[in-house]
């Protein structure tokens, strides 16, 4: 289904180049997540938050209809509530959520990566990025809250957290599918389910783009726990204390080099622009062997993105898995 999806998406973005996917959600007031009187729902369009100051937690509603994809404006304001949540010392740890049941997140637009100008293209790709690293070196436990199907995209993000729970729905798949959609993951969203699942599970995840069921999804270890669906967000509340009652849990994660294993201390340093320096300097030399080079395109490429074929490819070049780019060893290694 993803990939059908997908596909239809890429092609109606290239016919229709002005549908930005750009829908507002209005804003919602409400109790605290805690049910504490007088504290108030804040956020964005896009993104609620629901604070509950006693606990020390914050749940962050995406709501971003219909499937929570990340449109660069989503990105921007989930952003920003995450770094007003780290600015606030009331707050020590975040469950993030969906504030509509059924989907996590369908993960990257895919509106946003055709049809646009190439400066889009390099604004959108580092506001990927930033969400990646902005949650993965969080100072806050952020604990996945999973009560939906959560492909690609919306897979890393959920990896970027300390604890996975998923609503036990058949429905709700998780993984990276991008081979599915003739694309190849970047090396940073491999290394990330390297480090969830291992090496030669995230191998076959990755080269058939597989979608676990949550069961499966369990057994692998791409999540950390199963529940009925009306106990998500409960038992991400029970797991939070868990962590909360470690006086450093995350930041001595990190200082024990666990944990943060993608990043090299050079990258941290620099992170963004580091990262898609490759994709600004398109005239380094092809980094892919010949064998590589004969799998390129791969079969299913969507139409828009052989239309982009020179950007496609130095992106390629960047984004590629399993190793063969040489510049990957200084971010994963
Ligand atoms: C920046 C330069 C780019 C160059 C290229 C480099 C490429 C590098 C990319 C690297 C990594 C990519 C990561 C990704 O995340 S790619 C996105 C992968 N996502 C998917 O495969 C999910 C696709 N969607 C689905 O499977 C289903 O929609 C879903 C199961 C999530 C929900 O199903 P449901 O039946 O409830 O809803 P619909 O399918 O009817 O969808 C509703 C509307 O939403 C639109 N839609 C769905 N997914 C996306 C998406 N990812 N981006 C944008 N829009 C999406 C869908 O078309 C429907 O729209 P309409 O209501 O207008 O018909």
């Amino acid at each position: 289904m993803a990939l059908a999806v997908g596909m239809r998406v890429l092609t109606r973005a290239l016919h229709r180049p002005w549908a930005r996917g750009l829908r507002v959600a209005p804003g919602r007031t409400g109790p605290a997540a805690g049910g504490g009187d007088g504290v108030r729902c804040f956020g964005s369009p896009r993104v609620l938050v629901e604070p509950d100051p006693a606990a020390g937690v914050a749940v962050v509603k995406m709501r971003n209809p219909p499937v929570n994809s990340f449109s660069l404006e989503f990105l921007t304001e989930l952003l920003i509530s995450l770094e007003k949540l780290e600015n606030d010392k009331t707050f020590r740890g975040i469950i993030l959520t969906s504030d509509h049941p059924g989907i996590f997140s369908a993960g990257l637009d895919l509106t946003e990566m055709c049809g646009r100008k190439p400066e889009h293209y390099m604004e959108y790709w580092k506001a990927v990025q930033e969400m990646w690293l902005r949650f993965y070196l969080s100072n806050l436990v952020v604990i996945a809250a999973i009560n939906g199907v959560s492909p690609a995209g919306g897979c890393l993000l959920s990896l970027t957290c300390d604890y996975r729970v998923l609503a036990n729905n058949p429905k709700y798949t998780i993984g990276l599918n991008e081979t599915r959609l003739g694309i190849v993951a970047p090396f940073w969203f491999k290394d990330m389910m390297v480090n969830t699942v291992g090496y030669r599970t995230a191998e076959r995840a990755l080269q058939l783009g597989l979608l676990f069921p949550p069961a499966e999804a369990l057994r692998v270890g791409v999540v950390d726990q199963v529940v009925p669906e009306d106990q998500v967000q409960s038992t991400a509340r029970s797991v939070m204390a868990q962590w909360l009652a470690i006086p450093v849990c995350r930041p001595g994660v990190q200082n024990q080099g666990l944990g943060r294993a993608v990043l090299s201390p050079e990258a941290l340093g620099e992170a963004p622009s580091c990262l898609i320096q490759p994709l600004a300097a398109p005239d380094d030399p092809w980094p892919l062997d010949a064998s590589r080079q004969s799998a390129f395109p791969p079969r299913g490429l969507p139409a828009c993105l052989c239309l982009q074929a020179p950007l496609f490819l130095s992106l390629v070049r960047t984004l590629v898995g399993f190793g063969v780019h040489p510049k990957s060893k200084r971010i994963s290694s």
